[in-house]
């Protein structure tokens, strides 16, 4: 639902009814579900069934993945309709093409950042992913491969210009998203742990502040 500013919005990690209500009434452009077991955020087939339902037309709804065998994504389609699919493990490009082939859906390459050799990574997926999703690199020992609150530099994004559209994550917040987007010059923004009251649990206020604070930047 991008509206005049034209910033588009996904908040990730939706576990509840009201997650989905919350985002709706928001206005954000992506509902992301997580199927990673060790997230907090993870959910079943049964719940992604009935939360996918509830989701408005044209908010589109991501599946959030990590090098997931073939048989989640057979799982998942089978009970639900996806229109996007997240990579945010170590997917090479061939994975990305061959799940494009098998399930008839558009594919997003999480690449996660610390430093700016991060970067070198990119290229080889400009090709075979239909979207880029740039995130921070989690710091700590037990960090998951992304959700993790933590930004990185977003300096090393400054005037990049790629042939494919990008989102940038990794420890958006109500405060920080606006400054965020004026210095990367992102078209596209995704939130997690800055739109929760406590891990894994979202919050329809601090969902609809960081949805007008991108608006408002855009
Ligand atoms: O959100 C998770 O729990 C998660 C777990 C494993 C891999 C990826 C995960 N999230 C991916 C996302 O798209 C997050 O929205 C993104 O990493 C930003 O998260 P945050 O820094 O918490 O806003």
């Amino acid at each position: 639902m991008t509206d005049s500013s034209g910033i588009r919005i996904k908040v990730c990690g939706l576990t509840r009814p009201e997650d989905v209500t919350a985002i709706a009434e928001a206005g954000a452009d992506y509902a992301g579900f997580v199927f990673y077991e060790p997230s907090p955020r993870n959910i079943g087939l049964d719940v992604a069934a009935e939360l996918t339902r509830l989701v408005p037309d044209g908010i589109e709804k991501v599946a959030l993945t990590v090098n997931a065998p073939d048989a989640l994504f057979e799982g998942l389609l089978d009970v639900a309709r996806v229109d996007l699919i997240q990579c945010h493990g170590n997917e090479g490009p061939q994975r990305l093409e061959e799940l494009r082939d098998m399930f008839g859906l558009p594919v997003m390459k999480a690449i996660t950042i610390a430093t700016e050799a991060d970067l070198e990574a990119l290229p080889g997926y400009l090709e075979s992913a239909d979207q880029l999703l740039i995130d921070a690199k989690g710091s700590a020992a037990d960090a998951l491969p992304g959700g993790n609150g933590e930004s990185f530099d977003w300096s090393l994004l400054e005037g990049v210009e790629w042939d494919l559209p990008w989102m940038l994550a990794g420890g958006l917040t109500p405060d920080n998203v606006g400054e965020a987007i004026r210095v990367t010059g992102a078209g596209q923004v995704d939130v997690s742990s800055g739109v929760e009251s406590a891990r894994g649990i979202k919050d329809a206020g601090l969902i609809r502040a960081f949805c007008d604070a991108a608006r408002a930047a855009g």
